[in-house]
């Protein structure tokens, strides 16, 4: 059987609940031998960002090239990119090895307010990244940035998508995590024409520290292994669901999410 293989690119989270951290335990846990390129390195733990400290881009692209040279992935996510710099030359790359399956995490603000995402990189993420996106997953604050929408309403999260899809990916994946519903979180799943909500119970917890990552490289796994956009994000959801109902209550801040929950939960 071939071996399903997915790359992260992104920064690290010292205190491992979301980034690079996040994204290969997820890979771990799904069975994708999991491949990285670091962005930054973050000083990070449960209570927020104390530090950042950038890769040069050029220490970026040699981390592709090696992987492009001897490993390949079948999918691949990215997460904090840090400057236009890093974004171009990232875009670049995915676009000259003719990657696939490319999912577009486009992360901007961590929790405690700390912006993984400088203001001059914005633009370069709307026009370099999202045309090699196959998909993306914004959550709401983040698409009300690439939109320049208010988005409360279902009115508002169609026009978002609408919008959303006309800078370049397939499917936009719009995650309901901060909008203001106390029963349910419900994610908008966009594929050019149809609109489909994914709905789940909301689990009152402070611990999501890091749901966005792991929910983005648990969809790039299931993208590796062959699935269809549309069985991998129901395979995503259903993940993160388990990583967020038995979330850890480590450090003081906001846990991490739990990702062996899922496997644990799927054991015969
Ligand atoms: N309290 C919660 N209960 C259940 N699902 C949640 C909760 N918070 C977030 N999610 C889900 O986690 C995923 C990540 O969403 P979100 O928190 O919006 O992303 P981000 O971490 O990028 O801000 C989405 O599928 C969302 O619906
Ligand atoms: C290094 C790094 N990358 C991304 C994030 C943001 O992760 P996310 O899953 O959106 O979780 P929260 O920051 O909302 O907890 C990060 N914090 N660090």
């Amino acid at each position: 059987m071939k071996q399903a293989m997915a790359l992260t690119i992104a920064g690290s989270d010292s205190g491992g609940g979301a980034g690079i951290q996040a994204d290969l335990k997820t890979f771990q846990e799904l069975k994708v031998y999991g491949m990285s390129a670091l962005t930054a390195v973050t000083a990070q733990n449960t209570l927020g960002v104390q530090g950042v400290y950038p890769v040069p881009k050029e220490g970026v692209i040699q981390q592709l090239n090696a992987i492009e040279e001897d490993l390949r992935p079948q999918a691949l996510k990215t997460g904090m990119l840090f400057s236009s710099d890093i974004i171009e030359a990232v875009a670049e790359r995915i676009h000259s090895f003719q990657w696939k399956n490319i999912v577009v995490d486009p992360v901007m603000i961590a929790k405690g307010g700390a912006s993984l995402l400088l203001e001059e990189a914005i633009d370069a993420l709307k026009t370099h990244l999202l045309p090699v996106a196959t998909v993306i997953t914004p959550n709401i604050p983040e698409a009300e940035v690439l939109t320049g929408l208010n988005i409360i309403t279902a009115d508002d999260k169609r026009r978002a998508v609408e919008k959303l899809t006309e800078l370049g990916p397939k499917y936009v994946i719009l995650k309901g995590g901060h909008d203001e519903n106390p029963k349910e979180a419900i994610d908008f799943f966009y594929d050019g024409s149809e609109l489909k909500e994914l709905r789940s119970e909301r689990i009152p917890t402070k611990n999501t520290h890091g749901t966005g990552c792991t929910f983005s490289a648990a969809l790039t796994a299931e993208l590796a292994k062959g699935k269809s956009v549309e069985d991998a994000v129901e395979t995503a959801k259903l993940f993160i669901q388990a990583a967020i109902q038995n979330s850890l209550e480590i450090g003081s801040g906001h846990g991490p999410t739990n990702h062996w929950a899922y496997q644990e939960n799927n054991k015969q």
